[in-house]
């Protein structure tokens, strides 16, 4: 997903600029570097940004410099242990210094923004790290990785909330005044039913109900056994249980929206739960944190991420949460990014180093 992104190029002039000062900790350029990283289950993206002028704050260059980008695999410590986990952090971003021609001394600030961080202890562990491995005037901030895909919308601001729907959902709030709260998030046997996981395992259930006499006849069984070279919902139940990647089982989402588009009833009930979970993730943060102020009509944004809300695309799957939640609380504006999550994450270390330079 992250291959779409307009920051995905480096800005050459940029480069230039920043290999000005040439030689040890000076490759980040006059005002040093910032490192943004946003690790996930899936992989892990580190960039590398000049520091801006600190004063810089509505006007930010569009596009955003960029001296280099590097991805790894999984820095989730809970998927892969702490060590991996540690070492593919240290790696992306020694990765990233050395392709932006810079060291680890050219660095002004940190945000690593990474799945499985969800406890104090988890952030101070991985601060720790980082505490051990650049100087100590270098700013650093941990937080999950919905902090990054927040601010990729926002523009480095950690105020309102996103909505993650991808292979799992998450909805996650943030405050002016530094309260969170999340809602769903917790994988696909604890109920996050408007993932494109949840989605999929409806349909796969859809159609063993109806093989069996239990549930309605549905286009879907055709269509997702024909996308999967199957030739009976039999055979349906050996492919499920073959492999645990829920990856898997979540790429069948764009078979259940041809279905429903198609005029299905049962693929379309599918996707109006899958949209009623996610408006409900996103209602209960919302609540809590009392985003649209006390009466309810205030107005906030709310950050689009993942395969399944991208854009507009078939079914419109995004639109009709937005509708949805806009029932509730008229005065959602939702924004679709326009870069990756781990320029979210540069642009919040970039805010986290000014503010720091205010105090
Ligand atoms: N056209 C489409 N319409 C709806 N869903 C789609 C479409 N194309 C892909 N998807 C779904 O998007 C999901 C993958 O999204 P994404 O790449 O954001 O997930 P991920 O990064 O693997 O998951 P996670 O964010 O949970 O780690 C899959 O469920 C896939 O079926």
């Amino acid at each position: 997903m992250t291959k779409k992104y307009r920051n995905g190029e480096i800005w050459e002039f940029e480069r230039e600029m920043s290999g000005r000062t040439g030689g040890g900790g000076g490759g980040g350029g006059v005002g040093g570097v910032i490192l943004g990283i946003d690790g996930g289950t899936t992989s892990t993206i580190c960039v590398c940004v000049p520091l801006l002028p600190l004063q810089q704050s509505l006007h930010l260059p569009d596009p955003l410099p960029l001296l280099a980008r590097v991805e790894a695999g999984c820095s989730n410590h809970n998927s892969v242990g702490e060590t991996a986990a540690r070492e593919t952090l240290e790696q992306v971003m020694a990765e990233a210094l050395s392709r932006s021609g810079s060291d680890r001394s050219a660095v002004q600030a940190i945000c690593l923004s990474v799945s499985g961080v969800n406890h104090p202890t988890d952030q101070q562990r991985i601060l720790n790290w980082l505490r051990d491995m650049f100087p100590s005037h270098v700013k650093l901030y941990v937080r999950n990785d919905a902090a990054a895909a927040l601010a990729s919308g926002t523009m480095g601001r950690l105020s309102g909330c996103v909505l993650i729907a991808g292979t799992g959902s998450i909805a996650f709030g943030f405050t002016d005044d530094g309260r969170e709260a999340r809602a769903a998030g917790a994988g696909p046997i604890l109920g996050d039913w408007g993932s494109g996981y949840g989605i999929s395992a409806q349909a796969l259930t859809a159609i063993i109900r109806a093989h069996d006499g239990r549930g309605p006849q549905t286009k879907l069984t055709n269509s997702i056994l024909q996308t999967l070279g199957l030739s009976s919902a039999d055979e349906l139940i050996g492919w499920t249980y073959a492999d645990s990647s829920w990856a898997r089982i979540a790429a069948l989402v764009p078979a259940v929206v041809s279905c429903a588009e198609s005029g299905d009833e049962v693929a379309n009930n599918i996707l109006q739960d899958a949209v009623k979970e996610l408006a409900l993730s996103v209602n209960a943060v919302v609540q809590r944190l009392g985003l649209s102020g006390s009466d309810g009509k205030g107005s906030f944004p709310l950050v689009m991420v993942g395969g399944v809300i991208e854009g507009n695309k078939g079914w419109g799957i995004a639109q009709e949460v937005i509708n949805c939640i806009s029932k509730d609380y008229p005065g959602v504006v939702p924004i679709w990014p326009k870069v990756e999550p781990a320029i979210g994450a540069a642009l919040l270390a970039w805010n986290f180093l000014k503010d720091s330079h205010q105090e």
